[in-house]
């Protein structure tokens, strides 16, 4: 199943700046992993915002849930999801 998801990120200001790039560093591992195991499809930044547009590819609900909640930046992310399906027109057979 394929989700649309948009994570704003909101650091706290006063986070020490040692805890923030090691929890940057883990968040970029962890997001990589995911891309080289295609569950991470795409990531773009949002121009002008501290956010992305990511779409996931999973089997459910329930895995999108546990990869989401284990980002290391979930506790600082607002995030918003939407389930995608295939439109009847679309012509990309990955696509579905
Ligand atoms: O910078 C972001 O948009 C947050 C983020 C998610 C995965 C990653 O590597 O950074």
């Amino acid at each position: 199943m394929l989700f649309h998801v948009k994570m704003t990120v909101n650091l706290p200001h006063d986070l020490p700046a040692d805890q923030a790039t090691d929890i940057l560093a883990r968040e970029k591992a962890y997001s990589q992993a995911l891309q080289a195991e295609g569950k991470w499809r795409h990531i773009w930044r949002v121009a002008g915002h501290y956010a992305n547009i990511s779409i996931f590819d999973v089997a459910d609900n329930e895995e999108l849930h546990v990869l989401l909640s284990g980002l290391p930046l979930f506790k600082f992310m607002d995030i918003e999801v939407m389930p995608l399906l295939r439109h009847p027109s679309a012509v990309r057979d990955d696509d579905r």
